[in-house]
């Protein structure tokens, strides 16, 4: 099977994807908004900012004009950071009216949308109507760019409502190093996704002050248990939260220096101001916005997240993180399952 494929987002993840479906025998093009990085792509078949030293499939192809990438498309991959997932479906949408085909949309972007609260195919479909696409899925999972660039083994879910679709991506992405199950709880899926990138940051702190395994291992349990309390409120399963969207991707971040969000969070434990780490990233750290989304929603749905309240206080309002661990430490004694 072969597939006309378009990438929207050359950063480190869309480009290892777009590369990894080149391989697959797909016909794909990436779309990038700066003439420059597609120049690099298409004639030096390097993405040096984001993937350094990789070199990429000279059939992959690069263009900056949506319309252009898009052209007879049977999947689009979304991979641009959640924030401005929103401009590019709009960018989208009446490229896609103007034509019958009707695309799988397919989204990689792990987060929750600042000021709506959404989940990444949420704003998707609010943008563009099923009609004008044959489904739309999620992929997720722990899943490092600068892993799977090298072929390191990688697997991860493909969330749909409907199955085909789901069964759909699992084939066109799937290869002796890839592997994807299908799910059908898109909410879990997403809300895995986004929040595990908020504990990630904690677990890079806790590692930067010099804390030990111990306080790790706490760190992501009751972490996990956290995410689950606000995804279930929304919808999900709660057996999503175990699966690689769950505790998969939650272990794959927080403890990683490939992860931006547990770098992040790192040099913040060593003193770094937030602003002076951003600036300095030159990638997207996806926690930092969604622990501002992940606080308002869970005080809005009732629901108890101490660690990432803790986090934004961090990031937000200057809490040093030493206090802020000291206060979670000194909360009132709880069960450790609240039923
Ligand atoms: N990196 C990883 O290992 C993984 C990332 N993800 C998720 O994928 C998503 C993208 O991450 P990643 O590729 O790492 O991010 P990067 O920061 O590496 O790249 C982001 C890309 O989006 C582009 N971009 C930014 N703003 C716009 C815009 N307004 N319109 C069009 N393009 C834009 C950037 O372009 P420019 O270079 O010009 O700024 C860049 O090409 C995130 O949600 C992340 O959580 C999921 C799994 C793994
Ligand atoms: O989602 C990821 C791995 O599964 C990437 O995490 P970071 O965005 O923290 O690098």
């Amino acid at each position: 099977m072969s597939e006309k494929i378009a990438v929207l987002g050359a950063g480190s993840w869309g480009t290892v994807l777009a590369n990894l479906l080149t391989e697959n025998g797909h016909d794909v093009t990436i779309w990038a908004y700066l003439q420059k990085d597609t120049d690099e792509i298409n004639n030096k078949h390097t993405n040096e900012h984001y993937l350094p030293g990789l070199r990429l499939n000279e059939k992959l192809v690069a263009n900056t004009d949506l319309a252009e990438s898009v052209k007879d498309a049977d999947l689009v991959l979304f991979v641009v950071p959640t924030n401005v997932v929103r401009g590019v479906a709009k960018q989208l949408l009446p490229i896609l009216e103007k034509t019958d085909k009707k695309p799988v949309i397919v989204s990689a972007a792990k987060g929750l949308e600042v000021g709506t609260y959404d989940r990444v195919s949420q704003v998707i479909q609010s943008v563009i109507p099923a009609e004008q696409t044959n489904g739309v899925v999620v992929i997720s999972g722990p899943s490092h760019a600068e892993d799977t660039s090298v072929k390191d083994i990688t697997t991860l879910t493909a969330a749909s409502t409907n199955l085909e679709a789901a069964q759909y991506v699992q084939h066109v992405f799937a290869n002796s190093y890839f592997r994807l199950y299908t799910n059908q709880d898109v909410i879990g899926v997403e809300m895995g996704a986004a929040l595990k990138n908020v504990i990630a940051i904690g677990a890079g702190a806790l590692h930067g002050l010099g804390y030990g395994d111990n306080a790790k291992a706490a760190l992501i349990t009751r972490g996990l248990a956290e995410i689950s309390r606000l995804g279930v409120k929304m919808g999900a399963d709660p057996l999503t939260f175990i699966g690689l969207s769950g505790v998969g991707d939650l272990i794959v971040t927080a403890t990683s220096r490939h992860s931006r969000n547990w770098r992040c969070g790192n040099q913040l434990g060593h003193g770094e101001k937030l602003q002076d780490v951003l600036d300095n990233m030159g990638q997207v750290v996806e926690g930092v916005s969604t622990a501002k989304v992940a606080h308002e929603l869970a005080q809005k749905e009732g629901v108890e997240m101490p660690i990432t309240d803790a986090i934004y206080a961090v990031l937000y309002e200057d809490k040093p993180i030493k206090q802020a661990i000291t206060d979670l430490m000194q909360r009132e004694s709880k069960p450790e399952f609240d039923y």
